[in-house]
């Protein structure tokens, strides 16, 4: 006997185009290849959507969705290509329902980072989103990271400095002239800092529409460019040599969130592989309960919003 098949032969109770239908928190593995990288398999959560353009269908077809995604777990790759074909692949297997898709993919990737000095090496993984979209046969791609790295205090800096001198005029204010050595050896006691600035865990979240020329999406390029911009992330394996030029990063970095901010927006606007830009930067701070933030965008017209 043929079974119901409601999706098609029923008709909607009430009537009405949706913008979005589709699953939410598919979880399953994908293979991801990016930057020119041998694929790593991830553990991703997506969202599959197509829009419900005819206002008396009864509904999508979920199963056409999902086993397309399950086709792409199991048989191929998630790029830039795939995750094209897989949009394709929804407005195609919805003809007369859909004309706009959407997908998004949430996942940590791990990457093997070295350390500063001491060439060990270890995991960190960085939450990764990535978003396609499909809309009147126009296709835009977006990826999100988010990267944690270590922020120093300028105020905190300059006020703890102040101690510091302090500090040395009261040490040797009896004296006329001092010799290097024993101000050498004061500055290698705890009376020679007599103040340390706060700095606090931090995490720049940076989302970037990929320019129409893009080949893939460069996780791993983003991720590098964040790092290398704000030079304090922060590190998996570390020695004490690690740990010294670590310190010596983040003072000759002090920054509030704007200065974070502004670098960040300064790097993105040279990247001509992204036509727009957003980000968030988090300070987390130690001096305060409450965080400090800043957001921007590149500015352009009818793109990212603050
Ligand atoms: N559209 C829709 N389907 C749902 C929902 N919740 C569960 N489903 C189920 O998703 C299943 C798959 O739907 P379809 O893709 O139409 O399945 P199908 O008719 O076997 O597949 P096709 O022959 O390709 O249409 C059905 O059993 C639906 O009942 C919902 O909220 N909306």
């Amino acid at each position: 006997m043929a079974m119901p098949d409601i999706a098609n032969s029923a008709q909607a109770q009430t009537e009405g185009t949706l913008d979005r239908v589709g699953m939410s928190n598919i979880e399953l593995p994908l293979m991801v290849q990016t930057d020119n990288y041998p694929a790593q398999q991830v553990s991703a959560k997506v969202e599959l959507f197509v829009n419900l353009g005819d206002p008396q269908a009864k509904g999508i077809h979920m199963s056409r969705l999902y086993l397309q995604l399950d086709q792409l777990s199991t048989e191929s790759e998630l790029t830039l290509q795939t995750l094209t074909t897989l949009l394709n692949g929804f407005i195609e297997s919805h003809i007369d329902l859909s004309t706009e898709a959407f997908v998004k993919v949430e996942f940590d990737y791990n990457l093997r980072r070295k350390s500063l000095i001491s060439e060990k090496r270890g995991w960190k993984a960085y939450p990764v989103v990535i978003i396609g979209r499909l809309i009147d046969g126009k296709f835009d791609f977006e990826l999100q990271v988010d990267v944690p790295y270590s922020s120093t205090c300028p105020c905190s800096a300059a006020l703890a400095r102040q101690l510091i001198q302090e500090a040395f005029s009261k040490q040797y204010e009896q004296q006329e002239n001092v010799a290097k050595e024993d101000i050498i050896t004061w500055l290698g006691s705890t009376q020679g800092i007599v103040a340390t600035p706060h700095s606090q865990r931090s995490v720049a979240q940076v989302k970037a529409k990929l320019s129409d020329s893009a080949d893939n999406f460069p996780i791993i390029a983003l991720i590098d460019l964040i790092e290398a911009t704000l030079k304090t992330p922060v590190q998996a394996a570390v020695k004490r040599e690690d740990e010294q030029e670590f310190a010596r990063l983040n003072g000759q970095n002090l920054m509030f969130c704007e200065d974070a901010a502004r670098q960040l927006q300064y790097a993105l606007n040279q990247q001509t592989q992204f036509s727009d830009f957003w980000l968030r930067v988090n300070h987390y701070e130690s001096l305060h309960a409450h965080d400090a933030v800043s957001v921007t965008t590149k500015g352009i017209k009818d793109g990212y919003k603050a």
